[in-house]
C-alpha cells in the first residue's frame, strides 16, 4: 500500500544572507495529498524555501515539521530520508550515467545494502538492488520514461530530461514531493503533460505536492492551495479563487511589474 502523502508545516522560517532577508517568518501548511503551489515575483524568497525544505539551507528560524518530525538540522540525504523529494529547476542528472543508473543513484541512500555489500554481493544487498531496480521500473513506467531507461542522460531532450528529474525524485519514495518550476521552458503540450502528471502524483499516490511554478494557468488550474511570497513574507495563503483576487496579491503582481516597466523606460535614452 502506498504510504499517505505527508503534512508539511512551515513556521516562522526566516533566511537571512549578509544584508538580505530573504524569508522572513513565512508559515503555512501543506495538507496531506494536496497540491500546494508557492509563487510570487523575483526575488520573493521561493528558491530559499526549496532550499530549506530540503536540508540546504539552515534557517536563522522556525520550524518545519514533515508529519512533526523536525526536519531543521537535518543534511539533504536525511531529509530524503524522512520522504522529502525534490526535481530540480534544471534537471540534475549526472550525464554520462544512464537514467536507470541516475534513478538508482537518488534511491541508492534509502537502501541498506550499501557500497561494500554490494561488492561483496551479499544477499541482502542484491534482494535491495532487485527491489531498487522494480522500484525504478515502476515509477518510470507511471511517468510514461520508462522507454528512456537505457539512454544515457545526457542523449535526453529538454522536456524529457525533466520528466526523468520528477521521476528521479518519485524513485526515492517521497510523501513530500517539491516540485521546482516543472513547467520552465516547456512547449504548451508538454505543459499539459506536466499537469496530469502532478494531478496523478497526487490523486493516484496521495503524495503531497508543493509547486513552485511561473505559470500562473498552470498552477490555478491544479491547485487547492496557494501561498503568495513577497519580498521573503507570506502575502496570503488560500484557494486559487480567493488568492486571485486578493488586492494585496494583485499589488505585490502589477507593482513588481510597474516598478520594471517605469525602470525600463526610464532607462530608453529620451527621444
Ligand atoms: N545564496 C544567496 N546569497 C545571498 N543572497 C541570496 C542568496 N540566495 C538568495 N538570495 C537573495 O534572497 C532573496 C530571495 O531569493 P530567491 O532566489 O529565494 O527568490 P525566488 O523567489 O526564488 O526568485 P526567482 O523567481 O527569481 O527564482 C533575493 O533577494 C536574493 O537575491
Amino acid at each position: 500500500m502506498t504510504a499517505p502523502g505527508a503534512r508539511l508545516q512551515v513556521s516562522d522560517v526566516t533566511v537571512r544572507f549578509a544584508g538580505v532577508t530573504a524569508l522572513s517568518g513565512v508559515t503555512f501548511t501543506a495538507e496531506p495529498g494536496t497540491i500546494h503551489a508557492v509563487i510570487g515575483p523575483n526575488g520573493a524568497g521561493k528558491s530559499s524555501l526549496f532550499n530549506v525544505l530540503s536540508g540546504i539551507y539552515k534557517p536563522a528560524e522556525g520550524s518545519v515539521r514533515v508529519d512533526g518530525s523536525e526536519l531543521i538540522g537535518l543534511a539533504p540525504h536525511r531529509v530524503t530520508a524522512l520522504g522529502v523529494g525534490r526535481a530540480f529547476q534544471n534537471a540534475s542528472m549526472f550525464a554520462g550515467l544512464t537514467v536507470e543508473e541516475n534513478l538508482l543513484l537518488g534511491r541508492h541512500r534509502l537502501g541498506r545494502g550499501g557500497v561494500f555489500a554490494a561488492g561483496l554481493r551479499l544477499p541482502y544487498a542484491r534482494r535491495s538492488e532487485r527491489e531498487a531496480r522494480a522500484k525504478v521500473r515502476e515509477v518510470a513506467e507511471f511517468l510514461g520514461v520508462d522507454h528512456l531507461l537505457a539512454l544515457p542522460a545526457a542523449e535526453l531532450p529538454y522536456g524529457e530530461a525533466k520528466r526523468v528529474d520528477i521521476a528521479r525524485a518519485l524513485a526515492t519514495e517521497p510523501r513530500l514531493l517539491l516540485l521546482d518550476e516543472p513547467a520552465a521552458g516547456m512547449h504548451t503540450h508538454e505543459k499539459v503533460e506536466v499537469r496530469d502528471t502532478i494531478r496523478r502524483i497526487a490523486a493516484e499516490r496521495q503524495i503531497t505536492v508543493l509547486l513552485v511554478e511561473h505559470d500562473m494557468g498552470l498552477v490555478m488550474g491544479i491547485s487547492e492551495q496557494v501561498t503568495v511570497l513577497d519580498f521573503g513574507q507570506v502575502v496570503t495563503t488560500g484557494p486559487p479563487g480567493r488568492v486571485t483576487s486578493d488586492e494585496a496579491v494583485i499589488a505585490a503582481y502589477l507593482g513588481r511589474a510597474g516598478a520594471a516597466q517605469k525602470a525600463r523606460s526610464e532607462s530608453q535614452p529620451p527621444s
